[in-house]
């Protein structure tokens, strides 16, 4: 896979085509990639290193690259293992490095690696700036997008921005080259991982406004060039956990299938009084990440499960515990449930919504019990008015 940049700043990443699960828990059926990347100029710096599952092919792209030459500096940008999982090897290959870090980077690196730090580190903070000839980077902390010691890089020769996290996407560099749809797979991937830290991204993003960018090489994903006001509109918007698109996700949790056929009719009804769109989700049988991605994306959702034990069906808890620990917010929600014998859906799916911030529950919250019939259908007609109201 060959990504250009320029003639001095070089792709060294690699494509994970076989992981099974992103993080252990993102199912990536275009794989992933970690990107890492060489300034060769009279020094020569490495930004960030690899996954151990892709140590060797990039050890390959390193040094082909460097061509015999050697490296002076090591940035570390991040410490997740999928960036960082191959300094150490760059460290024996490379003994004289000195590894680039803030004093979070330093203070959390022995915890992953027994390098030899001693003289091999210089440590930066905000607005500090390191010359390699004729590119300079200059360091931009940003705590919190998503790990605390994450930093990212401007070069201003070539108006680079190395944005860490920030911008990534799920999907092999080579099975989704000359894809256009770059906001699904970043949405998704934004979401579930960087999600709960929208003030901090705010914060990074106030003072990229300040840099004069020309092209964002991020560590997972395609190096971005055109149209990046696109990219950057979108990330203030997720970050702001404004809604991206009118339209409505009914999110259902259904054992038997009953409160699936409701939330179905449901959905029908919404489309029919003119919901700009209605995405249906099984919270049970469908990707739960891509699930709280269209949450986010849309301004309004519909919760519709199943009683359960007292409480409510799972994986309909877990996809609010979900939506909880990502800060879901500024929503519009309305509630349908079900139950054969005392329903408690409703009050437990209350109970978590009620934890979030401006979250508006549209009434009425409809009742069924077991299986939708006839007399169910006015209270669902007025719970699909509300959410369709102008
Ligand atoms: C293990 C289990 C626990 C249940 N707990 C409750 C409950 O606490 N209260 C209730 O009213 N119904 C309870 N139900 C019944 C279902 O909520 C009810 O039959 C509902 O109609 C199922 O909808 P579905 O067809 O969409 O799965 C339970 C069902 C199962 C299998």
């Amino acid at each position: 896979m060959s990504v250009v940049i320029s003639d001095s700043v070089k792709y060294i990443g690699v494509d994970d085509t076989t992981i099974d699960l992103f993080e252990s828990q993102y199912v990536v059926p275009e794989g992933v990639s970690y990107n890492s990347y060489v300034i060769l100029d009279e020094k020569v710096a490495v930004m960030d290193t690899v996954d151990p599952r892709g140590m060797e092919q990039w050890e390959k792209n390193l040094l082909d690259t460097l061509n015999g030459r050697k490296v002076d500096y090591l940035v570390v940008q991040h410490l997740e293992p999928d960036h960082s999982g191959s300094i150490a090897r760059l460290v024996e290959l490379f003994p004289d490095v000195t590894l680039v870090g803030n004093a979070k980077t330093f203070a959390m690196l022995p915890q992953f690696f027994n390098i030899p730090l001693e003289g091999h580190t210089l440590t930066v903070k905000e607005g500090d700036t390191l010359s390699l000839g004729e590119h300079t980077l200059t360091f931009v902390m940003a705590p919190m997008v998503h790990w605390p010691e994450v930093m990212v890089t401007y070069e201003s020769k070539e108006k680079i921005l190395f944005s860490a996290d920030g911008f990534g996407k799920f999907g092999a560099l080579s099975k989704t080259e000359g894809e256009d749809d770059w906001a699904c797979e970043a949405r998704r991937y934004y979401f579930n991982i960087v999600g709960k830290y929208g003030a901090p991204v705010q914060t990074l993003l106030k003072k990229a406004a300040g840099l004069d960018i020309a092209t964002i090489c991020p560590l997972h994903g395609p190096v971005l060039k055109d149209n990046l006001g696109y990219y950057l509109d979108l990330y203030n918007t997720w970050s702001s956990y404004q809604p991206e698109d009118k339209g409505i996700l009914v999110a259902y949790a259904s054992i038997h299938g009953n409160t699936a056929k409701a939330a179905e009719k449901l959905a029908e009804m919404l489309r029919e009084k003119g919901a700009e769109k209605v995405v249906v989700s099984d919270l049970a049988r469908e990707d739960m990440a891509e699930v709280i991605e269209d949450a986010f994306r849309y301004d309004r959702m519909i919760l519709a499960a199943a009683s359960y034990d007292a409480g409510v069906f799972p994986c309909m808890q877990d996809f609010l515990h979900h939506l909880q620990s990502k800060a879901y917010q500024n929503r519009k929600v309305g509630i349908m449930e079900n139950g054969s014998w005392a329903p408690t859906a409703a009050r437990t799916m209350k109970s978590i919504l009620e934890t979030m911030k401006n979250i508006e529950i549209v009434e009425p919250v409809v009742t069924i019990r077991s299986v939708m019939k006839d007399s169910d259908l006015p209270e669902m007609e007025k719970l699909a008015d509300a959410m369709t109201a102008k």
